[in-house]
């Protein structure tokens, strides 16, 4: 937060407001020890600072700790966050360190935080890349003329308040390991208020069975038609199964938005790429598996059953509470920086109940959302 043309007001205390500089340089020779300078900003009436400050707000896509970091300038100075925090960026004047405030924490006072090109930057990327000052040298010239690729790296990402317009809902993505309880927490979401939310329909080349309905459990379609609709890009999420695609149309979404209801969808974690559009607008939940045990012991007891793909159903293993444990992991460790929220699915009401807050949140509170949607 210091800028050229601030004025020094205090050294360790002693008042030297309108003192010259000189004077400042004797006081400060016959020092000892720890010097604290207080700073003001040039202008009369403080309003330097207000009118300094930027209003890009970012989500953070990674966690920082400046203490565990070898290249900040100043570990004191600096401002630890979690990914998903979202961070008002006070300054971006220096290239490689941004000045940051923690949003909604009035309490917070700014602090460095690596800027997006350093984070992007070889040294972050790659550990063994000794981190010498020749090397920071080095990354100042390549960050100067902007050699760094940073197309992929998850850094920042541009934020904006978006205010709910009623009518219009954003559609509600459950995501998580599969048989982690998304279908099931689906179910009692739509059946808490069936008029208002909706699941869509998948698609699918499978035979229809005798006691399956035309649209009711599946939109039953020939290979062929499937085929052609995924190279066309009409579905958000597709697979096969056991010789049979299965897919989510786009346009079974955005009929359940223009009807005024809201959808919910639980596709593939990987699906969320195709879903996150600023025409969806989509706030995604991941639901969480809680611990190993309390996982074993609350599906037994709920006698939980694990769906195939075809609909079919069989018993949980050992192998099934495992893997998810361990893949829940691994999906938070890869998207959890597009995840609006996360949901432990332990005590079924208890995660029902926090499903339908949220739900209800995202259709009367503003809500972060990446820039580009809102432009
Ligand atoms: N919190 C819970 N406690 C006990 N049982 C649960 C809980 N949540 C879900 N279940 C049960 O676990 C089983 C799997 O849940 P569900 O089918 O909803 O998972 P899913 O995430 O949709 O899985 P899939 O990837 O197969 O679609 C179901 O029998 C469901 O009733």
């Amino acid at each position: 937060m210091i800028h050229v043309g601030d004025k020094v007001q205090e050294i360790n205390g002693i008042l030297v407001r309108n003192k010259d500089p000189k004077e400042m340089v004797m006081i400060l020779s016959r020092l000892s020890g720890p010097v604290t300078l207080k700073l003001g900003p040039t202008e009369a009436g403080d309003t330097g600072m207000q009118e300094r400050s930027s209003n890009t707000r970012v989500k953070a896509l990674f966690d920082y700790n400046p203490r565990e970091d070898p290249l900040i300038p100043c570990q004191d100075a600096g401002l630890q966050f979690k990914k998903g925090d979202i961070l008002h960026i006070v300054s971006q004047d220096d290239p490689l360190w941004w000045q940051a405030k923690k949003e909604g924490d009035a309490t917070s006072s700014a602090g460095l935080i690596p800027a997006r090109l350093l984070q992007e930057s070889p040294c972050r990327i790659s550990p063994r890349i000794k981190r010498s000052k020749k090397v920071r040298k080095m990354m100042y010239q390549a960050v100067q003329s902007g050699e760094f690729d940073h197309g992929e790296i998850a850094t920042y990402e541009e934020v904006e308040l978006f205010h709910p317009r009623s009518g219009i809902y954003r559609p509600l993505v459950l995501v998580g390991p599969p048989h982690v309880g998304r279908n099931e927490l689906k179910r009692r979401l739509i059946a808490s208020n069936p008029g208002h939310f909706a699941e869509v329909v998948p698609y699918t080349s499978r035979p229809k069975r005798p006691f399956e309905e035309y649209g009711r459990e599946y939109n039953f379609i020939t290979r062929e038609e499937m085929e052609s609709g995924i190279l066309a890009q009409r579905f958000v999420e597709h697979g096969e199964y056991r010789g049979n695609l299965y897919g989510i149309r786009l346009d079974s979404i955005t009929s359940i938005i223009r009807a005024g209801k809201v959808c919910i969808l639980t596709p593939n974690v990987q699906a969320i790429k195709a879903v996150r559009t600023a025409e969806l607008r989509p706030f995604i939940i991941y639901i969480r598996p809680p611990s190993l045990e309390r996982l074993k012991d609350s599906r037994k007891n709920q006698k939980a059953m694990v769906t195939l793909e075809d609909g079919d159903t069989r018993s949980f293993d050992d192998e099934d509470y495992e893997s998810m444990t361990i893949l829940s992991q691994k999906l938070e460790d890869t998207y959890g920086h597009l995840f609006d929220k996360v949901i432990t699915n332990n005590h079924l009401p208890i995660a029902t109940t926090e499903l339908v807050k949220i739900a209800q949140s995202v259709e009367t509170d503003p809500h972060w959302v990446p820039i580009s949607w809102l432009q």
